[in-house]
C-alpha cells in the first residue's frame, strides 16, 4: 500500500506524513489489487460483521490493534416507494449516512483517518470544518486519546454539530472568515507538523469513505445502480465513492459502474462551473453562501479529483437553489420519514432537477446519498416548519382541533 500523486505519478509513504505531492497534486491511496483478487470474494464478506472494517483488504492498516472504531458504517439503503411514485422513476433508493455515530458519513473517514493517526503514534489531530468534519474528529479523537483542535466559520456551523465538537471536549475556535480560510490555517499547521491533519485532504481519511460504495454493491447483490448522486462540498466523498466501486471492479466483485452525479448549491459552486465548461480547473468562489451550510465551500480542496469522477463515469454536475434544498428535504421527511440535513438533501433536490431536464432517465436503478442527520441543524427545521398550536390543557379544545383536519 502506498500513497500516490493523480498528478506525477510520485509515491509515498504512510511513514512520510505527507498530504499533497511535492508537485502540488492531490495523493491517493493504492494497493496491490492482484494480491487483494487472489485473497478476497462475495463470500468472504459476507462471513464479518458488518461496517466499515469489514473491508479491510482495501483498507490503509497493518496493525489491526491500533483501529480506533464506534461502530461506523452498516447505514441503511432505503427503497423509497413513496418517492419514486412522486417522482415518477422505477427505481430510487437512499443510502442514509445521518444514521453513523455521530450523524454523517465523516465517521467512516475519520475511523480510518484516525487509526492510521494512531499507528503513527500521532499526539494531536486537527480540521478546518462546516461542522461535520469537527464533530466526526472531536469524537473518534476522544476515544483515541487524541488532542484535538477544530477551526471553524464563526456563525456559519449548525448549532447540533457546533454541540458535538464542544461536548466531545475538542479545542473548539472559531474564525471571522469562511471554511476556505479556516482549510488554509490548518493546512499550515499540518506543515509545521504541529497537528495531523484529518480533512479530506488527507487521503487516508477518504479510505474509509469508499465503503459507502461497497456497501451499496453488497447490498443490492452487486447488481451496480446506473447512477449515485452526491452531495458536494470539499468534493471528497464523491471522489471516494467512485474509487470504491472502481476498486471492486478491478478485484472482479462487480462488472458495471455507475454514472457519478454530484450536486451543489447554487451559492457555491465552483464544480458544477468547471463541468459545464469542460474543465479539470475550478475558479474558487471567494463568498460561497447558501443555507446549506455544510457545503458552504467556494475552493474545494478535492476539485480535481472530483470532476476526474464525473467525467470518467460519464456523469453529471448539477446546482440546486436553496429552496429547491428545503423543499427536498420536506419531501423526504414527509414522503419517506427521513431527516436529513439540508446539505443532504441537495442530492434528492439534483435528482428531481436532473430528471425535469431530461438529463436522468426514469428507468434508471438510482441511489442517492443522504450525508448527514436532520438534527443537526434544528433552526432549520424549526424555521422551515409551520409553528406548533398552542392550546389549554382542554380536552373539548383539543378535539376541535382534530376535527379541523
Ligand atoms: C452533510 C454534508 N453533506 C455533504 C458534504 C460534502 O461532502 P464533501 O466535502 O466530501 O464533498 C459535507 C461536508 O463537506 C457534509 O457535512
Ligand atoms: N462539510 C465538511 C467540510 C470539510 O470537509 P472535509 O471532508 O474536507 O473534512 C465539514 O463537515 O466540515
Amino acid at each position: 500500500m502506498l500513497q500516490r500523486c493523480i498528478e506525477c505519478g510520485k509515491t509515498y509513504k504512510k511513514e512520510d506524513i505527507v498530504y499533497t505531492c511535492e508537485c502540488g497534486g492531490l495523493l491517493e491511496v493504492v494497493y496491490d489489487y492482484e494480491e487483494i483478487k487472489e485473497k478476497i470474494s462475495k463470500e468472504t464478506f459476507k462471513k464479518r460483521e458488518p461496517g466499515v472494517w469489514r473491508y479491510i483488504e482495501f483498507l490503509p492498516i497493518e496493525d489491526m490493534s491500533k483501529i480506533i472504531s464506534l461502530q461506523e458504517g452498516n447505514t441503511p439503503l432505503y427503497r423509497c416507494k413513496n418517492l419514486e411514485k412522486e417522482l415518477n422513476v422505477k427505481e430510487l433508493y437512499v443510502k442514509n449516512e445521518g444514521a453513523n455515530p455521530t450523524g454523517s458519513f465523516k465517521d467512516r473517514g475519520m475511523t480510518v483517518g484516525v487509526s492510521v493517526a494512531n499507528e503513527l503514534n500521532i499526539k494531536s489531530v486537527g480540521c478546518a470544518s462546516t461542522g461535520n468534519t469537527s464533530a466526526s474528529l472531536a469524537a473518534y479523537s476522544a476515544k483515541a486519546n487524541m488532542k484535538c483542535i477544530v477551526l471553524l466559520p464563526e456563525g456559519k456551523v449548525a448549532l447540533g454539530k457546533l454541540a458535538q465538537a464542544m461536548f466531545y471536549g475538542a479545542k473548539v475556535i472559531q474564525i471571522r472568515g469562511n471554511f476556505d480560510d479556516a482549510l488554509e490555517i490548518v493546512k499550515k499547521l499540518a506543515d509545521e507538523r504541529l497537528i495531523y491533519l484529518l480533512n479530506s485532504v488527507n487521503p487516508f481519511r477518504l479510505e474509509g469513505q469508499k465503503t459507502i460504495a461497497f456497501e451499496i454493491c453488497e447490498r443490492l447483490n452487486y447488481n451496480v445502480p446506473d447512477r449515485v448522486i452526491v452531495p458536494v462540498g470539499n468534493a471528497g466523498n464523491i471522489s471516494a465513492i467512485w474509487k470504491g466501486f472502481k476498486e471492486f471492479y478491478i478485484t472482479g466483485l462487480i462488472d458495471e459502474l455507475p454514472k457519478m452525479t454530484g450536486i451543489q448549491a447554487e451559492g457555491a459552486k465552483p464544480i458544477v462551473e468547471a463541468f459545464k465548461k469542460k474543465k479539470l480547473e475550478i475558479e474558487p468562489y471567494k463568498n460561497p453562501e447558501t443555507v446549506a451550510t455544510a457545503i458552504r465551500i467556494g475552493n474545494p480542496v478535492n476539485a480535481k479529483k472530483a470532476l476526474k469522477a464525473i467525467y470518467d463515469s460519464n456523469g453529471y454536475a448539477e446546482a440546486v437553489s436553496d429552496r429547491e434544498i428545503i423543499e427536498a428535504q420536506k419531501l423526504l421527511a414527509r414522503k419517506e420519514g427521513i431527516f436529513v440535513e439540508p446539505a443532504s438533501a441537495s442530492s434528492i433536490a439534483g435528482l428531481k432537477k436532473l430528471l425535469e431536464e431530461g438529463v436522468i432517465d426514469r428507468d434508471e436503478r438510482i441511489v442517492c446519498i443522504t450525508t448527514g442527520h436532520g438534527l443537526k441543524d434544528p433552526d432549520i427545521a424549526i424555521r422551515e416548519s409551520e409553528e406548533p398550536i398552542k392550546v389549554e390543557a382542554d380536552l373539548e379544545k383539543i378535539k376541535s382541533l382534530l376535527m379541523e383536519g
